[in-house]
C-alpha cells in the first residue's frame, strides 16, 4: 500500500479493554446504589471517551437527554469511574490476536504509526507500557489532549501535521464510527475492523475504504 503513516484507534482495535471499563462502569454504579449492567450492555456504550460511557450508565442507554443529568451529578459519577479505573486498567484487558507481532512487522516495514484514542491521555502511557508498545508510536493522542475528539478530524490532522505527512499520504484504522467518521472528514482512507465496538452495528455500514474481520487481515493488505 502506497501510504506512510498508518493511524490506529486503541479500544477496540488494538485492545480488548471492555472487561476493565465494564468493572470500572459496574464499580461506579454501585457506589451510587444504582443498578449494574451487563458486559455486553457496556460494550455498546463505548467510543465517546469516558464521559459518555459515564453517562449512558448513568441512564441505562446510549442516548443520554438533553436535561436527564445534572453537570454535578455527571461529573461526581465521572470522577468515581476514573478512580476505580486508574485502579482496574489494564488487569483484563488484553490485544487482539495478532496484534503485538503485527504492529512491529508494520513499523519494520517502513510505515510511520500514530495512536489516536478517545480515552483520557492520562490511562494511556500504563496501558501501552503493559504491552511493551511505548517506542511505537510517533504521535499519541488520547480523547482530552485537543479540544474536540473523533469522530472531529482535529486529532487526525494534528498527527498528520506534526509528522509532517499530508492526510493522503496517511489511512485511519479503527473499530468505531467515530474512527471511520473522523477519517473521512479529514479526507483520509479509512480502514475498518469488525470485530470491536461499534454500538453493535456492522462497521461496513459507514462505508470505510476497506473493512477486515481480523488484525491478521489488516496487516496482510498493509503488507501487500
Ligand atoms: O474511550 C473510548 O470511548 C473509546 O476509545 P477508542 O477511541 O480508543 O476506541
Ligand atoms: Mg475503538
Amino acid at each position: 500500500m502506497d501510504k506512510q503513516l498508518l493511524i490506529f484507534d486503541f479500544d477496540g482495535t488494538l485492545i480488548d479493554s471492555v472487561p476493565d471499563l465494564a468493572d470500572a462502569t459496574n464499580a461506579m454504579l454501585t457506589t451510587l446504589g444504582k443498578e449494574t449492567y451487563p458486559i455486553e450492555t457496556i460494550r455498546n456504550w463505548i467510543g465517546n471517551g469516558s464521559r459518555l460511557l459515564v453517562e449512558r450508565a448513568l441512564v441505562g442507554k446510549v442516548e443520554v437527554l438533553e436535561n436527564e443529568l445534572t453537570v454535578e451529578e455527571a461529573d461526581h459519577a465521572e470522577h468515581l469511574f476514573f478512580e476505580a479505573y486508574k485502579n482496574l486498567s489494564g488487569s483484563k484487558t488484553v490485544a487482539y490476536p495478532d496484534v503485538d507481532n503485527g504492529l512491529k512487522k508494520l513499523k519494520n516495514a517502513g510505515y510511520t504509526l500514530a495512536l489516536v484514542t478517545n480515552k483520557p491521555i492520562r490511562f494511556v502511557p500504563k496501558i501501552l507500557q503493559s504491552f511493551g508498545w511505548q517506542d511505537l508510536f510517533s504521535e499519541v493522542l488520547g480523547g482530552d489532549s485537543l479540544s474536540t475528539k473523533k469522530p472531529d478530524p482535529a486529532p487526525l490532522l494534528h498527527v498528520c501535521e506534526a509528522l509532517n505527512v499530508s492526510p493522503e499520504q496517511a489511512v485511519m484504522i479503527g473499530d468505531s464510527r467515530n474512527d471511520i467518521l473522523a477519517g473521512q472528514n479529514a479526507n483520509m482512507d479509512t480502514l475498518g475492523l469488525s470485530y470491536g465496538y461499534n454500538y453493535g452495528q456492522d462497521i461496513r455500514e459507514l462505508n470505510p475504504t476497506e473493512a477486515f474481520d481480523s488484525f491478521q487481515a489488516l496487516q496482510d493488505y498493509l503488507l501487500k
